[in-house]
């Protein structure tokens, strides 16, 4: 994995859950549904384990059963291997946990 800069549209193509962070700086978001906030609170878990084992943290807020996600690379300014590697670790995970959308 680098911190080579990918560029967000073209990154967006291999990830269809996750959308274009409509802000000020570049950035992939996905909201999740869960059935209720204990599997939220149980995929949040999980996504903490493999974010701190990749020294690589999301930025994301919890509301009950949803949770919103948003993936950047701090240290390059942009979107890199290490937030798509996340993303896909974030859509597995889901995957198994009766997300709703
Ligand atoms: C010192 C430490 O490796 C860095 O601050 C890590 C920690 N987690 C990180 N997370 C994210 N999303 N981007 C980073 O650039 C980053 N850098």
């Amino acid at each position: 994995m680098t911190d080579t800069r990918l560029d967000v549209a073209e990154t967006l193509k291999d990830l269809p859950a996750w959308r274009a962070h409509d802000g000020d700086r570049p950035a992939i978001t996905r909201t999740l549904t869960f059935a209720d906030f204990n599997a939220a609170f149980g995929f949040m878990t999980r996504v903490a384990l493999m974010a701190d084992k990749m020294d690589h943290h999301p930025e994301w807020s919890n509301v009950y059963d949803r949770v919103e996600i948003l993936l950047t690379t701090h240290d390059a300014d942009g979107v890199t291997d290490k937030d798509v590697t996340l993303a896909r670790f974030i859509d597995d995970a889901a995957a198994g946990m009766g997300v709703k959308s």
